[in-house]
């Protein structure tokens, strides 16, 4: 009785009263309870895995109970102060940046950081403030935990294993700041620790066993009450006799308050804070700008990339390897040839072979003389040359015929062309150069023999309407390169981050201090349209100015640039979308690298749309690369602006996309609550 009026006196910062909770089918707490009083130190004790911090991450409203009430005294986040088990920290921060991070996310001026780590650094003993984290010892590094929970001066500290890997002499004095704290400033301390004896100094503890604490007390009473020397033989009995306690704490008239979620320690605060956004821009830009494989992917590569592209893709072939056989001159008496005389002249000695010849030198190909017709059709087989020409004996005197009397051709007297068909378009390059070669001579021929070269003409004339500029391959496929480069870099830059935030734990840890969500995607979203900027304007200028690929001067411009910023959101929503959908950086890299590359082999890029089955050919126009791709060639190629309906369509279908990639990440966001967070 006389217990009761005093439990009614005392002040409790944390009550748990018939809490359930299950992992599966792994009941963790089977109807625990547990007190701790306002300005005290709880030693919470139990074997490895008996589920002590998931009780501190309920307490804290990170993981919902099952079932029973938890009842934590806080008013604001600034109450709170957590050190979770694992680090949760950016290892490429120094601990000064750290600290200042955190201060800053609880609005500490710069001032009171600093008088704070001075005070912090006299019994936790930090190492120089200027080390990076991954620089520094387990031990050194739980020590700048530890500090981070306590550097806001929190009323309640919930500490999860704060004294591992410290040596025994910092943990004396680290315990004796504990109760200086608890004495001098009425400070709650509820820790759990696998060093029992340490926890001597607590004014009370809990043993933690199959759910339940099967003892809570002062120390002192409990070593009394089991008749031993130390806490650790004191436990020992009490796990021999552990059936007798369970039915005794089951038994006990337990007070059960109606099923009460948490406080969400994490919900707790504004929704939205432009210093928290500009600490975590200032922590990430610190974080991107130390990660040189980072940078190097998004800003070196993509430079790299298309200079490649520039260089090497859609250009015109060159130092193609051709062989021949000329039985009509040799080579080096070519120079005798006399061009400029009539060939139906009886003394004309021009040989046509000779202006063909020239004519493939001068287009790119390198001509290799072979004796034997034989080996060198044999060669091309083996890709050696990627063609043969055999120039005939009476290659002149057949063609001259051919000119005056078709109906009289020598079949022996043409030209013999073997091609490698290995490749499809050097097969066409070298048709279409024979061809060409065979109309300039007979153009030429006609014209010194002062005939109408029209007179051999086909009835044609080809018309380029649009894309005049276009000159190679490479012309007209370059802004599906530079779409496919928008597309791909921020996405890659999301899901590193956000990855990175979710299975380290950051953003975990950073909510305990009030970073929401949404402040974390805006910082984001800045860094990587930065980036994207940085990163765009630079593929547009190496493609446009350095290698000067045809582009109109138009205000469609503003478009293309608006346009490839729409295309890197998307790219940096589909990398968000990709983290919630995977469980590793790896994994996420490898489905926005999958995709992309699918995208980019579509569009239109490697081989025309017009090539594709109907049905995938709808799909592919719908790809965000190709939309957006295409609409770029529209703009550059043929000038077209945003009064134009296919600029319009794929504007707003870029738009749409946008605008339901957000729609998506929200429903996911409704659907599942922990879609970025794993709370450590
Ligand atoms: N997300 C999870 N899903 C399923 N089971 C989990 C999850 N987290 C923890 N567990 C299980 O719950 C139990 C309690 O884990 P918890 O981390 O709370 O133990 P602990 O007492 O803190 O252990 P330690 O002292 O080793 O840190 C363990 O058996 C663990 O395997």
């Amino acid at each position: 009785m006389e217990q009761n009026i005093n439990e009614g006196e005392i002040k409790y910062d944390i009550k748990v009263t018939n809490a359930f909770k299950q992992y599966g089918q792994n009941n963790i707490f089977n109807g625990l309870n547990m007190a701790v009083k306002s300005g005290s130190i709880y030693g919470l004790l139990g074997p490895s895995g008996c589920g002590k911090s998931t009780l501190l991450q309920c307490i804290l409203g990170a993981l919902p109970l099952d079932s029973g009430c938890i009842d934590l005294q806080v008013e604001s986040l600034e109450d709170v102060g957590y050190m979770p088990q694992d680090l949760c920290l950016e290892v490429t921060l120094t601990i000064k940046e750290t600290l200042e991070y955190y201060g800053s996310l609880y609005r500490m001026s710069k001032e009171h950081i600093k008088d704070k780590i001075d005070e912090l650094n006299v019994f936790l003993q930090l190492p120089n403030f200027n080390s990076y984290l991954n620089e520094i010892s387990g031990g050194q590094s739980r020590r700048v935990s530890f500090a981070i929970s306590l550097l806001h001066d929190p009323k309640i500290m919930i500490l999860d294993e704060p004294t591992v890997g410290i040596d025994p002499l910092l943990r004396e004095g680290i315990w004796a700041e504990f109760t200086k704290m608890v004495k001098e400033h009425k400070k709650t301390i509820i820790i759990t620790t696998h060093y029992i004896e340490e926890a001597n100094k607590s004014d009370c503890v809990g043993l933690m066993r199959n759910g339940l604490i099967i003892e809570e007390g002062p120390p002192q009473d409990i070593l009394v009450k089991y008749g031993t020397d130390t806490l650790e033989a004191a436990f020992l009995t009490l796990c021999c006799n552990q059936g007798r306690i369970i039915q005794k704490v089951e038994n006990s008239n337990i007070q059960v308050e109606e099923k009460n979620q948490p406080k969400k320690i994490m919900e707790m605060g504004n929704n939205f804070d432009v210093y928290r956004i500009k600490a975590l821009i200032k922590k990430n830009y610190r974080v991107c700008s130390r990660d040189y494989l980072l940078l190097f992917t998004l800003i070196l590569l993509p430079i790299m990339q298309t200079f490649n592209f520039c260089f090497g893709i859609g250009v015109s072939f060159k130092d193609m390897q051709i062989a021949y056989k000329n039985d009509e001159i040799n080579i080096l008496d070519c120079q005798y040839s006399n061009v400029n005389t009539c060939i139906f002249d009886e003394n004309s000695n021009q040989k046509m072979s000779c202006i063909i010849m020239n004519y493939f030198s001068s287009h790119d190909y390198k001509l290799i003389e072979v004796q034997d017709r034989e080996a060198a059709e044999a060669s091309i087989d083996h890709t050696e040359y990627i063609g043969f020409l055999y120039f005939p004996e009476n290659f002149t005197s057949g063609l001259t015929k051919y000119i005056n009397d078709r109906e009289y051709f020598d079949l022996e007297s043409r030209l013999f062309a073997h091609l490698t068909n290995e490749n499809i378009l050097f097969k066409n390059q070298i048709t279409v150069d024979v061809l060409q070669s065979i109309d300039y001579i007979i153009k030429e021929a006609l014209n010194s023999c002062s005939n109408n070269p029209t007179s051999i003409s086909v009835p044609l004339e080809f018309n380029t309407l649009f894309g005049k500029e276009v000159k190679s391959f490479g012309n007209g496929v370059i802004a599906l390169f530079i779409a496919m480069l928008a597309f791909y870099f921020p996405s890659v830059f999301a899901v590193s981050v956000m990855m990175s935030e979710k299975m380290d734990g950051l953003l975990s840890r950073s909510m305990y201090a009030g970073v929401k969500i949404l402040e974390l995607l805006i910082s984001m979203f800045c860094i990587a349209t930065l980036l994207l900027l940085l990163q765009t304007s630079s593929s547009c200028f190496i493609s446009y100015a350095l290698f000067l690929n045809p582009i109109q001067i138009s205000s469609g411009l503003f478009v293309y640039m608006v346009l490839l910023i729409l295309l890197g959101w998307i790219g940096f929503l589909f990398g968000l979308f990709t983290a919630v959908i995977t469980t590793t950086k790896l994994g996420g890299v490898y489905i926005i690298t999958g995709t992309s590359l699918t995208q980019f082999l579509l569009s239109g890029a490697v081989w025309p749309l017009e090539g594709q089955p109907q049905l995938l050919r709808k799909v592919s126009k719908l790809l965000p690369i190709r939309l957006v791709g295409n609409a770029l060639n529209d703009i550059a190629l043929k000038g077209w602006t945003l009064d134009h309906p296919s600029i319009i369509s794929g504007t707003s279908l870029t738009v749409l996309y946008t605008i339901l990639l957000v729609l998506v990440l929200i429903v996911l966001g409704k659907l599942k609550k922990d879609l970025w967070v794993i709370k450590k």
